[in-house]
């Protein structure tokens, strides 16, 4: 025997849905558990059971953040969670609809309220969201209103299912009857099927007996007679019900017993099923089953609130037909309350009315809550999942401070004063802004750069060659390494070393006949992009002759002595930059784009998410995404957490070395920063210490297992985590622009210029003076060695042995310090590993932040940050002095002189800022010198 009397509803004719959805529902498996278990046989929604399902979880932030990401408004963003939520439900109700062949297992969702009284647009919206959600089992909710009777017709007539929602008055009721049977016979004489239309007639019940209820208290307070009080008191608690089963003989006349309807059931149609809505009992007096056990009959559905659905399973008592039980007593109870002076009519109206009213508050509360969301929790896909630990109110505070000055508008009209009041230094910084409208410049190029890409397949070159430091090598690296090169296209290598064995190693590796150079200086100046340029020159010079100008393409800004020598040199192309951008923020210019066109990238590809992410940054509202970022950085670094730690997914990584230089050339200056902590192995997640920020991108549809554990266990310790998902590779150089906007704003929070490099003109004069003596002299001047110990010898110490240097050193890094092991050394894969170990050894014993450097390289990325940044870090320079030698053309010194000259040089300079450094300086084999500091460090550092 059936046990449940939930299920028993069925067998006397009665459908149960639910009045409640929401994602967690769905998600947790419950929604499919009451259609499995209870019978459930459909589901409504309304404004207010949205607005408490969005207040109740987080499960719809995600939502919420990606769809503000992509632009959408509140109400937007509403539809979209709600939408999808009816899909789901649909989809889980699909087999009792079939089952039912149509008739039964649907799904309500209501129009906004505000259409209420506008019959064209509640047509219009109804149409458009049942074709939206696209599920047969799908029903539009629209009120009995009377602007809302006439759409009804029409959207039957269309073919759109509708839950009629809001009925209380029996006449109503009659209109929206004689609405659904127009619909169905306009559909039948155009000559379209009416078997699956659906439609309900939802009957608001209790409201009735609160609304009748309060009037019969008011009397009571005025009536003094026992028996009049007695009359009274019996009509509470009643007047619901009865006009219920009022409702329902007036649908058994039209759609049981009437010949019109039976004429159109015959051609297919449905019947216009009644619904019992707002059963659930408001007055604790009553039986919290009573609305249900009252009204059940065929053709009728009780919609419960999950608290009904509790109490009839655990207490329900159905039997048959109930809903036609005291119709007598039901015309009398209403005949009653009119000799009361108790209007029907008006207290029906004022129900509806009010309805709209109150679910019209719902809905803009489930927008408010919606804009609420979006601001508090990490909103726009860059922020997706983002998790600020305790600072969420700090950011905030920021970026309203940010938005009170107007910083995003000042930003685009290119107004200096965001980051300082020094008119001079304004002049500077409105001439470095170029990089805001850079996709819009870059497109006006883009028949050029195509054409040069399609001039450089044709002319299959095996590689392309980049001399350039920083800024001007960086990004193209990272789209090498990211896109990879297409088949027909040169693969691209990058040379930013002056390191001897390093340009030898490449010079064996690539024939000059089959090699595009490409020289790559916005100052045309930098002593390593020149030197490598003459020498690489000269070497195509001997093998292609007066032809090796065809294989030279030089970027640079207009004027430039590259510009002259590359004149001179007929070079085959000549790129002039837009002069009004700088190196580390010159990604999207001819800098990243004139390589990404030589190695076949598809460049409107890569541009087009640009120009749609300049659109968002121009947003004056918490949710511009670089604002959001750039503030969020800011913020957390002036509260102790300024070492940006990355953890990429690895199809992302290389674009750690891009955002690495930006990062700290713009913010590491006058003693503060944000210190950009890349490619670090991964360490345990109670070994980070709590200066930290991390930083992740990943890829939305091919998330990286091991790297979300691990951030996982990162947030659950505390640390503040920044997500971006990218949904695919394209968004990359988006993504750029977004940093290097988010750069400009943390500038403004920590109070710098993002846009100067003040202090890596201090090794490069070192560096100078260190040539010019040498140039005098012969003799380059190294830096006095306190001892030497296996292949090591050791500066800058007081201790004569290497494991007390080390211990020395480790214990001047100061509190929330980092350790930064710049490395002069040939990168081969084998040192790489080496370094890659002992940095990793160095983390997990000291539990610090480290930061791998390679020279020269890193004196264009992290040399600013080193110098004129924080104070915090305590350095290990390794100088790996080349084995070979290379002439610089022009010069009386040589690559290797000038190799050990720029170590020696960014020492002196790390030294005279006062920072703890140990120069360990080798001159054998490098590997094995390597191997003897980590043994050094394995018993040293504990
Ligand atoms: O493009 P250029 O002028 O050769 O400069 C290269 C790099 O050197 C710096 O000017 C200083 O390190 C960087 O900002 C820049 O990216």
């Amino acid at each position: 025997m059936m046990t449940n009397p939930l299920r028993q509803l069925a067998l006397f004719g009665q459908s149960f849905w639910l009045d409640y959805l929401s994602r967690s529902l769905i998600t947790s498996g419950e929604l499919a558990r009451l259609i499995e278990d209870d019978g459930l046989s459909g589901v409504t929604s309304n404004p207010t059971i949205f607005d408490k399902a969005i207040a109740s979880t987080e499960e719809y932030d995600e939502e919420i953040g990606e769809l503000a990401a992509r632009g959408f408004s509140d109400e937007a963003i509403f539809e979209e969670l709600a939408v999808h939520d009816v899909q789901k439900a649909c989809d889980l109700l699909w087999l009792v609809y079939e089952a039912s062949q149509g008739q039964d297992g649907f799904v309500s969702l209501e129009l906004p309220p505000a259409l209420a009284d506008d019959t064209e647009r509640t047509i219009a919206e109804a149409r458009r969201l049942f074709a939206k959600i696209d599920r047969p089992n799908a029903m539009i909710k629209v009120p009995g209103t009377p602007a809302g009777i006439p759409a009804i017709e029409q959207l039957i007539a269309d073919g759109v299912n509708v839950n009629v929602t809001l009925l209380f008055a029996l006449d109503t009721y009659e209109r929206v009857m004689e609405a659904y049977l127009r619909g169905i016979e306009r559909r039948l004489a155009a000559g379209q099927a009416v078997d699956r239309i659906a439609s309900v007639a939802s009957f608001f019940v209790s409201r009735v007996d609160t609304a009748v209820d309060q009037r019969l208290d008011a009397l009571l307070a005025t009536v003094t007679d026992a028996e009049e009080r007695a009359r009274i008191e019996s009509l509470k608690g009643k007047a619901a019900i009865a006009n219920a089963k009022l409702a329902y003989q007036r649908f058994k006349r039209v759609f049981l017993q009437g010949e019109r309807f039976a004429r159109l059931r015959e051609r297919g149609a449905q019947i216009q099923r009644i619904l019992w809505a707002s059963t659930s009992t408001k007055n604790p007096a009553y039986s919290d089953v009573m609305y249900v056990e009252h009204l059940i009959g065929p053709y009728t559905i009780q919609t419960m609130a999950p608290v009904t659905v509790e109490a009839y399973r655990d207490h329900g008592k159905p039997r048959a037909n109930t809903v036609e039980e005291g119709l007598d007593e039901a015309e009398r109870v209403l005949a009653a309350l009119g000799q009361l002076g108790i209007s029907y009519q008006e207290i029906t109206q004022k129900l509806q009315r009010e309805g709209v009213e109150l679910f019209q508050a719902s809905y803009e509360s489930v927008l408010r809550r919606i804009a609420e969301r979006r601001r508090s929790i990490i909103t726009t896909s860059e922020r997706l999942g983002s998790e600020l630990a305790r600072y969420g109110s700090d950011i905030e505070r920021t970026i309203d401070a940010l938005l009170a000055a107007n910083t995003v508008e000042r930003i685009w009209q290119r107004d200096a004063s965001v980051w300082t009041d020094d008119t001079k230094r304004q002049r500077t910084i409105s001439q470095r802004l170029g990089w805001l409208s850079i996709a819009d410049e870059m497109r006006r190029h883009l028949q050029e750069l195509e054409s040069f890409q399609q001039e450089i397949r044709e002319r299959r070159f095996t590689h392309l060659l980049l001399l350039g430091m920083g800024g001007s090598s960086l990004a193209p690296e990272v789209f090498q390494r990211v896109f990879g090169h297409d088949a027909e296209h040169p693969e691209l290598q990058v040379l930013d070393t002056t390191n001897p064995d390093t340009i030898r190693r490449h010079r064996e590796r690539l024939d000059p006949t089959r090699t595009l150079l490409l020289v790559s200086s916005k100052s045309g100046t930098t002593l390593e992009t020149m030197s490598l340029a003459a020498y690489w020159f000269a070497e195509l010079e001997r093998e292609l002759g007066d032809r090796a100008g065809q294989h030279l393409v030089v970027i640079t800004d207009p004027g430039t002595p590259l510009e002259d020598w590359a004149r001179s040199r007929q070079a085959w192309r000549i790129f002039l930059n837009p002069p009004d951008i700088g190196g580390r923020y010159s990604a999207l210019s001819f800098f990243g784009l004139v390589p990404a066109a030589a190695i076949g990238l598809p460049l409107a590809a890569l541009l087009d998410p640009v120009s749609a992410m300049a659109e968002r940054l121009r947003r004056s509202t918490p949710e511009n995404p670089g604002l959001w970022l750039g503030a969020t950085l800011g913020t957390l670094a002036q509260l102790g957490r300024d070492k940006v730690t990355f953890v990429l997914e690895p199809a992302v990584a290389p674009l750690a070395d891009w955002l690495e230089q930006l990062i700290a050339e713009s913010t590491g200056k006058q003693a503060t920063g944000l210190i950009p902590v890349v490619h670090e192995p991964h360490l345990a997640p109670e070994h980070y210490s709590n200066d930290r920020v991390f930083v992740t991108l990943d890829l939305a549809l091919q998330p990286h297992t091991p790297t979300e554990a691990l951030l996982k266990a990162i947030e659950t310790l505390g640390h503040p985590v920044i997500r971006t998902r990218f949904w695919n590779l394209w968004e990359l150089g988006a993504e750029m622009l977004r940093w290097e906007f988010a750069i400009a704003v943390a500038g403004k929070v920590l109070g710098i210029d993002p846009f100067d490099e003040p202090d890596v003109q201090a090794s490069k004069d070192r560096t100078a003076r260190l040539l010019a003596h040498y140039q005098q002299t012969g003799e380059l001047v190294r830096p006095p060695a306190a001892f030497s110990e296996g292949s090591l010898s050791v500066g800058g110490t007081e201790a004569s042995d290497l494991r007390s240097a080390l211990t020395d050193l480790i214990g001047r890094i100061p509190p929330a310090g980092y350790l930064g092991l710049l490395a002069f050394i040939d990168p081969t894969p084998d040192t790489l590993e080496l370094l890659h170990a002992i940095r990793q050894l160095l983390a997990e014993r000291l539990r610090i932040p480290t930061i791998l450097g390679i020279g020269p390289r890193y004196l264009h990325s992290t040399g600013q940050l080193f110098k004129g940044g924080p104070n915090t870090g305590a350095f290990i320079q390794l100088v790996s002095e080349p084995a070979n030698d290379l002439p610089v053309p022009g010069q009386r010194y040589s690559f290797r002189t000038m190799f050990l000259a720029q170590a020696y040089g960014d020492y002196e300079a790390l030294v005279s800022r006062g920072r703890p450094v140990l120069q360990i300086s080798f001159r054998r084999d490098a590997l094995e010198a390597l191997e003897q500091l980590e043994q050094a460090l394995v018993v040293t550092v504990h």
